[in-house]
């Protein structure tokens, strides 16, 4: 399967959002990736219920929404209201993630486990069968236009066997200082899906970048 690529809009022209929006729905991206931050699980506030909804409305593909918030099992429901089709959760957030997985199927929604970079893959062992998604920061979680961490290979290498030798199809997702540069790597060591925001919205040609990640 050809890997997917999921541009994150915070680093998008939050001015234009509906230009940007548009903009992706004419590209080569497969999702729309969206950071929600509670300024608590994470040093920083990024948007929320009512940005999602309004996004929703403009979107024509898959809603990737990652949540870097505390207790994410307050909002599920809210967050299929608005159009989330993959709802990712932080394991370091989750006290019952087992719980959260059930209510996010429940809701219709592809499971997500997101992993911090100090994370081990490993701990996914109990319930890599009840996940859609791993998405593996390759940054410390809270910001876009960080430098990407080289250990990061090694983590989706070793899930990448975890997954297959189960014989399961949960996607692998890389995000955080992800370019041109380390995308094909990224592939070659299992990755199905890139997010990438610095790289493609602050470049001249956002549309031409995006398949330059495609076709990488
Ligand atoms: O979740 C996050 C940051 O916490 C990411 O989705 C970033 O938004 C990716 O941004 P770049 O590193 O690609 O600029």
């Amino acid at each position: 399967m050809a890997h997917l690529i999921a541009p994150s809009l915070l680093a998008s022209d939050f001015a234009n959002l509906q230009r940007e929006c548009e903009m992706l729905n004419d590209s080569e991206a497969d999702w729309f990736h969206l950071d929600v931050m509670d300024g608590m699980f994470v040093p920083n506030i990024s948007f929320g219920i009512p940005v999602i909804d309004f996004i929703n409305k403009h979107a024509k593909k898959t809603l990737d929404v990652h949540l870097m918030i505390e207790q994410p099992d307050r909002y599920i429901k809210q967050f299929k209201s608005v159009g989330a089709d993959i709802l990712t959760v932080h394991y370091e957030a989750c006290t019952h993630l087992h719980r959260t997985l059930q209510a996010i199927e429940q809701e219709g929604m592809e499971r997500g486990v997101a992993l911090n970079p100090h994370t081990s893959v490993e701990l996914l062992e109990p319930v890599l069968e009840h996940i859609d998604l791993v998405l593996i920061m390759s940054v410390n979680p809270g910001f876009g236009g960080q430098k990407f961490i080289e250990g990061t290979y090694r983590k989706v290498e070793r899930l990448r066997t975890m997954i297959d030798s189960r014989g399961l199809e949960t996607k692998i997702e890389i995000d955080g200082g992800v370019t041109a540069s380390n995308a094909r790597k990224l592939i070659d060591a299992g990755a199905n899906a890139l997010v990438a925001g610095s790289f493609v919205f602050k470049s001249d040609d956002p549309k031409r970048t995006i398949s330059e990640l495609k076709n990488c």
